[in-house]
């Protein structure tokens, strides 16, 4: 009788980029998939939408037990298509309402509370695990470290406090450099309490932007994939 073996189940090449806030991740990282022609998947999207959903439900954010109930009603949507990037909770196309300052100035909270993060780090590695083209571009807190530590590719995207004040402040139209700038300092104070985004952990590769445009940036990422690509092989 033939013996029936289970398939191996084939993850993608996984690049695992984490930072602080406005470091580039997210702009970053897509266009990095782009050129690779593999998936980009932005984690931080996640806690702004069940920010969003929390607070479009009346969930007093500040309150861990009301947002750990809102996870039943968390209906979430994310694509990998770095081409086709979209947002939805519900049916509902959150993709830009996530990034209001006022989803941004409640979203630590949410992301704070550890059930949440239990459940998001599944939610994730599912994503990663379904993920069909050869790799993945996976961006956040704590990819390198917790989501994915075992990717073959680790790196933590940084730039000066100053240098992330002044891009955000740019990308912000209508709202003040100063609110904005204190916004950016007050989420990673509040964020680095949960996860240390600010050291690269070991065996994880720095790239600073700070004096680098974002093609260089963009070239810097993929010099590191590539030099991993070479080293396995
Ligand atoms: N090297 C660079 N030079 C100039 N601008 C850059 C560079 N890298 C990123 N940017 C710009 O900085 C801004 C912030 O980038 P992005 O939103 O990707 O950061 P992020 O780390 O994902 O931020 P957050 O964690 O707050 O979501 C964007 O406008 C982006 O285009
Ligand atoms: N892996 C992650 C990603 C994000 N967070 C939390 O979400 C917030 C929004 O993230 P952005 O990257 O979209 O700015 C961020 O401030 C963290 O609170 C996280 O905890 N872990």
């Amino acid at each position: 009788m033939m013996q029936h073996r289970p398939h191996p189940i084939a993850y993608p090449f996984v690049v695992a980029v984490d930072g602080p806030a406005g470091s580039g991740k997210s702009s970053v990282s897509k266009e990095a998939a782009r050129r690779l022609g593999w998936g980009f998947l932005d984690t931080g999207a996640a806690y702004r939408a069940l920010a969003w959903h929390a607070a479009a439900s009346r969930v007093d954010t500040e309150d861990a037990a009301s947002v750990v109930a809102s996870l039943g009603s968390f209906d979430y949507r994310i694509g990998t298509d770095p081409y086709g990037y979209a947002v939805h909770v519900g049916g509902v196309d959150v993709t830009d309402a996530i990034r209001e300052p006022s989803v941004t100035a409640i979203v630590s909270a949410v992301a704070r509370v550890p059930e949440v993060r239990a459940h998001l780090i599944e939610v994730f590695r599912a994503i990663i695990a379904a993920e069909k083209r050869e790799g993945i571009v996976v961006e956040g807190r704590d990819i390198t470290t917790v989501v994915a530590p075992d990717a073959p590719v680790r790196i933590l995207l940084t730039a000066s406090e100053e240098t992330r004040m002044a891009r955000r402040s740019k990308e912000l139209v209508g709202h003040s450099a100063e609110a904005t700038g204190a916004q950016l300092q007050a989420r990673d104070r509040a964020d680095s309490k949960v996860v240390d985004f600010m050291n690269a952990a070991e065996g994880v590769t720095t790239v600073d932007s700070t004096d680098l445009d974002f093609d260089q940036t963009v070239q810097a990422v993929l010099d590191v994939i590539r030099d991993a690509q070479v080293r396995a092989g």
